[in-house]
């Protein structure tokens, strides 16, 4: 009777395409508040504001190398070594460089008045107080550091939007900054529906399932920086699920919800969160897996109800949970995909859906990794991306490119 079904168009079931989800979600983007934090605490934020330098840096002109400063003068390698004075990095003393002196100095010392050029100790002959170098090997301003080249005062060193990575905080140590402004992270509530699941430490008997959404969904958010963190787990009980979403609506940024969302018998998500006066912003993607992605909004909070299957509950949390929760922490281009990149292997496909497959992303090609049925998590352990065929797309032979969103 189904056998000529040839795309779920066909089935007259209201399904948006992945390209409207995420024009609907970009166009209802909820923003986090700016918080200043210790710029230590801060790592894998983004910036709430452009960040002007308080100071010249560097602060003074200093050496680049161990050795000598002299002022540079062309076809003249010879100078009077000034015995006494040596420089040393942390030396609060301006020292002044007389005419035709050569002063020993050491890396990041400051330059004494006067001096323009570092000659490195290796290139330099002492003879008593008589100092001569390799002219050739130079010019002037040789291993200098000028006050002033990394940045100037008021300079902008780092725009709004930008992600706090280990080099941002050496950036924003370096002028000085020990607390930044940066835009707060969602609190997240997750909730675990379904009689059958097993928490993990407990033998698995006949019937049941072991809980590895809840796993799966807390590491990515860890993954993202989110470690305000609750998870439930609720049976497919119309009050009591009820009770946990109400709960959960009260305390958290985001509540995501794996399971129930479908149109079984026992699937009470959809209605409990009508309830709760969450505005739906669509549910149902022409997509596989995670067709029946429910997507809302209360107030300023994002409510995802991510179809149980492992398969679907991991790829709707990458292309859909993740965009919202960086855009809510401030990134911009969230809904970029990592790169295009090329199939090995041909790949068999019908028009009318898209596909997100569990894939390897390796030396610059795309490899699809077998068992992509929704239930199956045998990938997990290998893929470390997602590939996307897009809707239109049939057939594909190898080296056709393909979007690619790393983890
Ligand atoms: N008649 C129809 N049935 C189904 C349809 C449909 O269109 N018509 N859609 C199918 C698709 S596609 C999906 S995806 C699932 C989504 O179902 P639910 O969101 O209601 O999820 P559940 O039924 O609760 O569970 C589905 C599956 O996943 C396992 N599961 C659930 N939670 C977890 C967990 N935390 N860890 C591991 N595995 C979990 C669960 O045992 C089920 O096997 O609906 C199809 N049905
Ligand atoms: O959308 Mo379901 O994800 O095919 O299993």
């Amino acid at each position: 009777m189904f056998g000529n079904l040839k795309n779920p168009k066909d089935l007259n079931i209201k399904m948006i395409s992945v390209t409207e989800a995420k024009e609907i979600l970009s166009k209802y983007i909820i923003k986090g508040q700016p918080v200043y934090m210790p710029l230590e605490e801060s790592l894998g934020m983004f910036l709430a504001e452009d960040i002007p330098s308080g100071y010249d840096i560097p602060f003074f002109d200093n050496s680049a190398m161990d050795g000598y400063a002299i002022a540079w003068k062309d076809a003249d390698n010879k100078r009077k070594l000034r015995p006494e004075t040596k420089i040393r990095a942390g030396e609060l003393e301006g020292f002044v460089l007389d005419e035709n002196e050569a002063i020993r100095i050491f890396t990041g010392a400051p330059v004494p008045k006067g001096a323009d050029t570092i000659i490195p100790q290796e290139w330099v002959k002492i003879d008593g107080n008589t100092f001569s170098f390799e002219i050739d090997k130079f010019e002037k301003g040789s291993n200098l550091r000028s006050q002033g080249a990394q940045n100037k005062v008021g300079d902008i060193i780092a725009l709004k939007g930008s992600e706090i990575t280990p080099g941002m905080i050496g950036l924003l140590s370096s002028v000085g900054m020990h607390e930044v402004r940066v835009v707060s992270k969602p609190k997240v509530g997750i909730i675990l529906t379904g009689d059958e699941l097993e928490e993990i430490g407990k033998p698995l008997s006949f019937g049941k399932v072991y809980n590895s959404n809840g796993p799966v969904l807390k590491a990515y958010l860890k993954q993202l920086g989110i470690d305000e963190v609750e998870l439930a787990t609720a049976l497919d009980e119309p009050a009591k699920l009820q009770e946990t979403i109400d709960r959960f609506l009260e305390k958290y940024d985001a509540v995501l919800i794996s399971g129930g969302i479908s149109v079984g018998d026992y699937d009470f998500v959809k209605g409990s969160l009508e309830k709760a006066r969450v505005k739906e912003l669509f549910y149902k993607i022409r997509q596989k897996p995670g067709k029946p992605l429910f997507v809302g909004q209360r107030e300023n909070q994002w409510i995802f109800a991510l179809p149980g299957n492992p398969a679907s509950t991991l790829t709707c949390f990458n292309q859909y949970v993740k965009p919202c929760l960086m855009a809510w922490m401030g990134k911009t281009n969230v809904w970029e995909p990592t790169g295009i990149y090329p199939l090995v292997n041909d790949f068999i496909k019908k028009p009318g859906i898209t596909l997100f497959l569990k894939a390897k992303l390796e030396n610059g090609s795309v490899h699809i990794l077998p068992g992509q049925e929704s239930f199956n998590l045998i990938s997990y352990g290998t893929a470390n991306c997602i590939a996307e065929i897009a809707e239109e797309t049939e057939n594909l032979q190898a080296g056709a490119p393909v979007n690619v969103y790393v983890w």
